[in-house]
C-alpha cells in the first residue's frame, strides 16, 4: 500500500521511526509531513495529507502531533476523510473495521515509539467489517453532503 504521512515539530523522530517499521512491513511511504524541529503548525500537514488521501495518492494516511487530535481535526476538514486518534490497539483496529478511517493519528507526546508501531500495525492489519458500519459510514457522508449539517434521515 501506499501510505500517507504527516507530522509536526512534535514528531519528528517518531515519524522517522515510523516510516522506517511502515517500509519493512512492505509498503511505500509518501513523506508529507516537517522534518525540522522549528516550530511549525499542524494544520497544515493534516490537510497535506487530508488531500493525499481523499485524491486518491494513497491508500491512507498516518498522522501524528502532540497529542494526534490538533491534526486529526484539520485532516477531517477535507472531504471523504474519516480520522481518529488511536492510543491503544484496539482502536487502532476498531477504527478501520468500524468506522472506515482512511487516516488515523496519535500523539507523540501521548504514546512511545513501540506503542505507536503497535497502532500503525493494528490498523493497517484490520479490515472494514462493512453492513451495518457501512450505513453509519454512509450516514456521515451525508452530514458531510449537507451544507447546513442537516442529515436527511
Ligand atoms: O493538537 C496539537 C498538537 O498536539 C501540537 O503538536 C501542539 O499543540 C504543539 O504545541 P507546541 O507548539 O507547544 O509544541
Amino acid at each position: 500500500m501506499k501510505i500517507a504521512i504527516g507530522n509536526d515539530h512534535s514528531a519528528i523522530d517518531l515519524k522517522k521511526e515510523i516510516i522506517k517499521f511502515v517500509e519493512d512491513l512492505g509498503h511505500e511511504v509518501i513523506n508529507f509531513g516537517a522534518d525540522s524541529t522549528e516550530s511549525c503548525d499542524y494544520p497544515v500537514y493534516g490537510e497535506k495529507v487530508g488531500r493525499a488521501v481523499a485524491a486518491g495518492e494513497a491508500h491512507c494516511g498516518i498522522l501524528i502531533c502532540g497529542t494526534g487530535v490538533g491534526i486529526s481535526l484539520a485532516a477531517n476538514k477535507i472531504k471523504g476523510i474519516r480520522c481518529g486518534v488511536c492510543s491503544d490497539t484496539t482502536t487502532a483496529h476498531l477504527i478501520k473495521e468500524h468506522n472506515k478511517a482512511n487516516v488515523i493519528a496519535f500523539g507523540a507526546r501521548i504514546v512511545g515509539p513501540e506503542k505507536a508501531k503497535d497502532i500503525v500495525k493494528a490498523y493497517l492489519e484490520a479490515e472494514f467489517m462493512g453492513g451495518r458500519h457501512q450505513t453509519r459510514v454512509d450516514m456521515i457522508s451525508e452530514i458531510e453532503e449537507s451544507e447546513g449539517g442537516l442529515c436527511s434521515r
